[in-house]
């Protein structure tokens, strides 16, 4: 029992530094030292449970550690999801809970990167074909929510091969371009905005949605392009 979850939490899915190496900007770095907890696949109650296997979503809960890994931030591993069977790739919601973060979203061809700043309440819709990470620049441990399909297994294979995403973020020199991606262009940082249309509003709860049993059919059924569906 926490202030973010009144639930139970079950045992996480952990990364460790073992885990990450490959996607680091050092990828010299060894050991088990834990860096970030997945709690996947959250309800509390058996009505939410039910609601969520129907919708084919889930609602999972992430802590980040603060802190650096050889002078780069905490962050997630870093993926891409599939396309949907409509050909578009799956969106994602994420809200932060506690702390401050970083999404560092990447378009699959490239064309666009750009880091989307979050703070406690604050939502980030991950628009279709865009990979993410999410850094902990804080001082404090980042702790966020995500919904997100059921229906597929993240891709990590591009993040792994290109030792992580487009732009690296150091406690001193700040954000640095990734040396193994061909050009791109330049990073745009934006805060996070909303998107009422989908009652994505900054400092709702995001558990509402599947408590209120809220329309998320977007999250397997995206329409539209990413720019003008989700404000990028
Ligand atoms: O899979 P990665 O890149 O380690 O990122 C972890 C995040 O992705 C999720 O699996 C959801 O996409 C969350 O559970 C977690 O916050």
């Amino acid at each position: 029992m926490n202030s973010y979850w009144p639930g139970f939490f079950p045992e996480p899915s952990v990364r460790t530094l073992n885990d990450m190496c490959c996607v680091l900007a050092n990828p010299d770095q060894s050991g088990d030292t834990p860096l970030y907890y997945m709690y996947r696949d959250l309800a509390l109650t058996a009505e939410d449970r039910a609601y969520l296997n129907e919708q084919n979503l889930r609602f999972d809960i992430t802590i980040i550690h603060p802190g650096t890994v050889d002078g780069e931030y905490v962050k997630t591993k870093g993926h891409y999801h599939p396309l949907s069977p409509s050909g578009i790739g799956y969106p994602e919601l994420y809200q932060v809970l506690a702390g401050e973060a970083f999404y560092l979203l990447q378009r699959s061809d490239l064309h666009d990167v750009v880091a989307v700043t979050a703070k406690v309440g604050e939502f980030v819709l991950i628009p279709p074909g865009y990979g993410h990470v999410t850094i902990n620049p804080g001082k404090e441990k980042l702790v966020m929510a995500n919904l997100v399909s059921a229906g597929f297994a993240s891709e990590y294979t591009f993040y792994e091969q290109m030792q992580g995403g487009a732009y690296y973020l150091m406690e001193e020199g700040g954000w640095i371009r990734n040396p193994r991606y061909p050009a791109i262009p330049g990073m745009r940082v934006i805060p996070a905005g909303e998107v009422p249309e989908l009652g994505i509003r900054h400092g709702r709860e995001i558990y509402r949605m599947v408590s209120g049993r809220e329309e998320l059919l977007y999250l397997n059924f995206p329409k539209g392009s990413p720019e003008c569906l989700y404000q990028m």
